[in-house]
């Protein structure tokens, strides 16, 4: 992937600056061909009207013209505004997922995992819309409403000074008081609504994900009165956004009358006295009345310019976060088989108690290793070392004598097959999900590994490789499904497998079948297996407990 020199938030919108200046542009040139539109129509108007019946020689052309020529241009720049801009924004959208995830995805899972699903989703979702929609709804129409403003209040003051500097105090007045009322605790506000929208979402999708259980439980009723109330939460923090929103357009209501009659008084003395031709005060009092119908969406653009940076504020809390593990500048080859070695390894979780507190642990090339011991006491936070997910406080993680700290964490996976405890079933197809461990797979080795484990039965009784297992495995067994991904991990190339509780949910004759298939599939490369169920005696495999943070021989 191309790198790029600043990976932060705002240079990804930095890199369509000139394509979201070019839509502000065309942006403020529709505004400007209404606002025109109207002045002149307003004082060609005025002008025909005072002429009426008086001047023969009245110039109807010219001003009938522009309005023509404006109405058309009006047309043409919104239309190229519509493009430019949405241009602009599926851009900032492409980049900002990609972004997102270039930044994410080397967070997971040590970082990524403690957030819920639901959370993250949310951020994934609502958050980046948002950000992604900042330019369109925020940046470029406030820009627009801006520049309009300068230069209706420049025409206005070379007409006559004081006309120009009522719409300044009236531009003052909108652009001041609109905002303040709109954006009045905005931020936390906007923090607190995109934290509702998180709330609802992980409350529903946990609700799906746990169907079954909580109708088994009878708890779907209460469940669903949880989801109620997140909702309600969201819907009353929508309400409260709006009812501010409502508060805003009513001051911008008053503000927009009060300049309106301060104006037309002020056009309708400066004809009176002669300063100002008709035609021209009638152009400004429409002026005053277009302006002011352009900066009608400034509440509305600025609450999502706080949602934005709301949720920007969101997807950085996420990206930003520190990442567990670094590559080297120069990465060391990793060799090909050999041992895997652990040597006073110390870790601990953030915040949490001495998990390892000084592991040693040799597996040579072929070697079988099963780690046993307590739940909680740090097997998978083993096997997340021996992966490099994490880097050990004190003491070394090698393989063949190179520290695992001094080669890249992609060249290491490759030497490792890794099940985790969660390892997931992908909805797709029995194929899809092996090539998930090795994309080059050829259909003889997937046939190899699945009759291994004895899964080549069911799988060609459901339609060969080809066949669905439905959503995370949903038309799998617990077995089937854990098989399945066991296969997967056999299928990488790997000189070592480290595997963490691969026979998880089986009842016992079910995991001690499965690891006796595991052997005969195993071949020539060593395992690492972690399992707090028992290893059935016929395998000559070292048994290891981990107890209080060190290991020692099972008994
Ligand atoms: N990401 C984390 N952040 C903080 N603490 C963690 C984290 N992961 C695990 N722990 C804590 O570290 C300890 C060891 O967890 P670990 O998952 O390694 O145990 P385990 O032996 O694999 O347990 P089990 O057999 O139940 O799977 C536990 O007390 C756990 O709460």
């Amino acid at each position: 992937m191309k790198q790029l020199p600043d990976d932060g938030l705002r240079a990804v919108f930095a890199r369509h600056r000139t394509r979201m200046l070019a839509a502000a542009a065309l942006l403020l040139a529709t505004m400007l061909a209404g606002i025109a539109l109207l002045g002149l129509a307003g004082g060609f108007i005025t002008a025909a009207a005072l002429a009426a019946g008086t001047a023969a020689g009245f110039n109807y052309f010219s001003p009938s013209a522009g309005v023509r020529a404006l109405a058309l241009a009006r047309i043409a720049s919104r239309y190229a505004e519509k493009l430019a801009g949405h241009d602009a924004t599926l851009r900032v959208a492409r980049d900002l997922r990609g972004w997102f995830f270039r930044r994410a995805l080397p967070l997971a899972p040590a970082r990524l995992g403690v957030l819920r699903t639901g959370e993250l989703l949310a951020r994934l979702m609502d958050d980046i819309g948002r950000v992604d929609g900042l330019f369109v709804r925020a940046l470029g129409p406030l820009a627009a409403m801006a520049g309009a403003g300068l230069l209706g209040i420049g025409w206005a003051a070379w007409v006559d000074l004081r006309a120009g500097l009522l719409l300044a105090v009236a531009a003052l007045a909108v652009g001041g008081g609109v905002p303040a009322v709109a954006a009045w605790r905005g931020r936390a506000r906007e923090r607190r609504h995109a934290a509702l929208q998180a709330r609802l979402r992980m409350r529903v999708h946990e609700g799906i994900e746990g169907a079954t259980e909580l109708a088994a439980m009878a708890a779907s009723g209460r469940w669903a009165g949880r989801v109620d109330t997140a909702a309600a939460a969201l819907a009353a923090s929508g309400r409260q956004r709006r009812r501010r929103l409502a508060v805003a357009d009513l001051l911008h209501a008053l503000c927009g009358m009060a300049a309106l009659l301060a104006m037309t008084a002020l056009a309708a003395s400066a004809v009176h006295r002669g300063q100002v031709p008709a035609a021209h005060a009638a152009a400004l009092v429409f002026l005053t009345l277009a302006l002011l119908e352009t900066w009608a969406g400034m509440g509305l653009a600025w609450q999502a310019l706080q949602g934005g940076r709301a949720s920007a504020r969101r997807l950085r809390a996420v990206v930003e976060q520190p990442v567990t593990v670094r590559d080297p500048a120069r990465p060391v080859p990793v060799p090909g088989t050999d041992t895997l070695c652990m040597q006073g390894v110390v870790f601990a979780h953030p915040g949490g108690r001495r998990v390892l507190d000084g592991v040693e642990l040799a597996v040579a090339p072929g070697q079988r290793v099963a780690i046993g011991g307590d739940s909680g006491g740090g097997k998978s936070t083993l096997a997340a070392l021996a992966m490099r997910i994490h880097d050990p406080a004190a003491g070394t993680v090698s393989w063949g004598g190179v520290d695992l700290r001094d080669v890249a964490q992609g060249d290491w996976h490759a030497r490792v097959a890794w099940m985790p405890q969660d390892a997931p079933v992908f909805a797709g197809s029995v194929r899809e999900n092996l090539r998930m461990g090795h994309p080059d797979a050829d259909e003889a080795s997937m046939w190899r590994v699945l009759s291994a484990l004895g899964l080549d039965g069911r799988v060609r009784a459901c339609g060969g490789l080809d066949g669905e297992v439905g959503e995370g495995g949903a038309l799998l067994s617990a077995g089937q499904a854990r098989r399945l991904a066991l296969a997967r991990a056999l299928l990488r190339p790997a000189p070592l497998l480290v595997l963490d509780e691969p026979t998880e949910g089986l009842d016992v004759d079910a995991a001690a079948a499965l690891l006796l298939d595991l052997e005969r599939a195993l071949g020539a490369r060593s395992l690492l297996l972690i399992s707090h169920g028992p290893v059935p005696d016929a395998l000559p495999w070292r048994r290891l407990r981990l107890q209080d943070g060190r290991l020692q021989a099972a008994p």
